[in-house]
């Protein structure tokens, strides 16, 4: 039986997890909450992450690294952009031990500050430099709540190497979650990640009050600006914006109060502060760190990204949302169709 190490016993985690269990795959999942591992192990619940359900009885977790990716085929990276580079750092050193090369999936959607990279950027330099067609990456449409009650979710499947990535396609498919590969790595996990941002924009909207006009305009130009960082920075495919992990999972994640964006947003948009809304939400806002890099990059590139620009203005410099908005609206007058 292939057994798989999920690492990250969040809620993402905890659900892919569980689901490959349904699959028979031997699952083990790595957790740094030595609580949160023995609730999993004892009565396969977690109820942090996951409220009144139940995790399949043979997925187990443990905090011991080692533990989980002995025998490990695969290697499902579900943590915080955060965490990644550190927990990389660790997968390196275990598996330089061994001969084999277990496959590397990744369901984070962010960017590093700082290095301004992508997950699979970091994952291949720490872990395979120079083997980038080990790294597949996951992205789309799918809450975990969702995907939980088994509703119908479908999203891309990401490498360079179209083998790998149909061997995920394979692996991960059921007949209430498809997968559908997509050779273009890089523009999957951007669009994946400063969706993110666009959702905390949606919520603040919705904190405000504005109404659906507002939300259309700014999905529509949030995937332009997405698409211009996307293709102009790293390269990407403008058709990938297009798909499950562009327009798809901007749709969700704008829309869905399952969000933990556009919560984070709404909160902001009536009122509390970016520390407090951050404190009580119990699980990671990713948008929150991926505008610090996104920033960056605008800075660095000259790329015309307003919106997320604005974002990070009122996360991390004080920004009046009002104003914010008054001066996007104000901007000289632009071209629709323009990369
Ligand atoms: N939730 C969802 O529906 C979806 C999430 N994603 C993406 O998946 C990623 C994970 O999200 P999600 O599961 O929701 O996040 P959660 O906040 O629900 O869980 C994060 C988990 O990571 C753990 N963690 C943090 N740092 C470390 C570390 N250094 N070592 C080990 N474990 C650590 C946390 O542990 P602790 O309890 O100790 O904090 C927690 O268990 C994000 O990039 C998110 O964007 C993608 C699609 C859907
Ligand atoms: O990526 C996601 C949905 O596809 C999860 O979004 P949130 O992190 O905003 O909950």
């Amino acid at each position: 039986m292939t057994k798989i190490a999920v690492l990250g016993a969040g809620s993402w985690g905890t659900v892919l997890g569980s689901m490959l269990a349904d699959k028979g795959y031997d699952i083990v999942l790595y957790g740094n909450n030595e609580k949160v591992n023995q609730e999993i192990n004892e009565s396969h619940t977690n109820e942090h992450y996951m409220k009144n359900w139940h995790v399949n009885e043979t997925a187990t977790a443990t905090g011991d690294l080692n533990e989980a990716l002995s025998g490990a085929e695969i290697i499902l990276f579900v943590l915080p952009t955060q965490a990644i580079r550190s927990v990389a750092q660790n997968v390196s050193k275990i598996l330089a031990q061994r001969k084999d090369k277990p496959l590397i999936v990744t369901a984070t959607k962010g960017i590093e500050p700082g290095s301004k990279k992508l997950i699979s950027e970091i994952l291949t330099e720490e872990i395979y430099p120079n083997d980038e067609d080990k790294i597949v990456a996951i992205s789309g449409p799918s809450h975990a709540e969702s995907v939980a009650q088994k509703d119908l979710t479908a999203i891309s499947c990401a490498s360079t190497s179209m083998k790998n990535a149909q061997k995920v396609q394979g692996l991960f498919s059921n007949d209430y979650f498809r997968l559908y590969t997509n050779n273009d790595l890089i523009g999957v996990e951007v669009a994946g990640a400063v969706k993110n941002v666009i959702a905390i924009a949606a919520g603040i909207l919705v904190g405000k009050h504005y109404g659906d006009d507002a939300k259309a305009a700014l999905m529509t130009r949030g995937l332009a600006e997405i698409t211009r960082l996307g293709v102009n920075y790293f390269g990407a495919d403008p058709m990938t914006f297009s798909g499950l992990s562009g327009i798809g999972d901007l749709i969700v994640t704008c829309t869905s109060v399952n969000s933990r964006n556009w919560r984070c947003g709404k909160q902001l948009g009536e009122g509390k502060s970016l520390d407090y809304v951050l404190q009580n939400m119990g699980q990671v806002v990713e948008g929150a760190t991926t505008v610090k890099a996104v920033h960056e990059l605008c800075q660095e590139k000259q790329i015309d990204m307003p919106i997320s620009e604005a974002i990070y203005r009122v996360l991390y410099q004080n920004a009046d949302v009002d104003s914010e908005i008054a001066q996007m609206m104000g901007r000289s007058p632009k071209q629709e169709i323009r990369l």
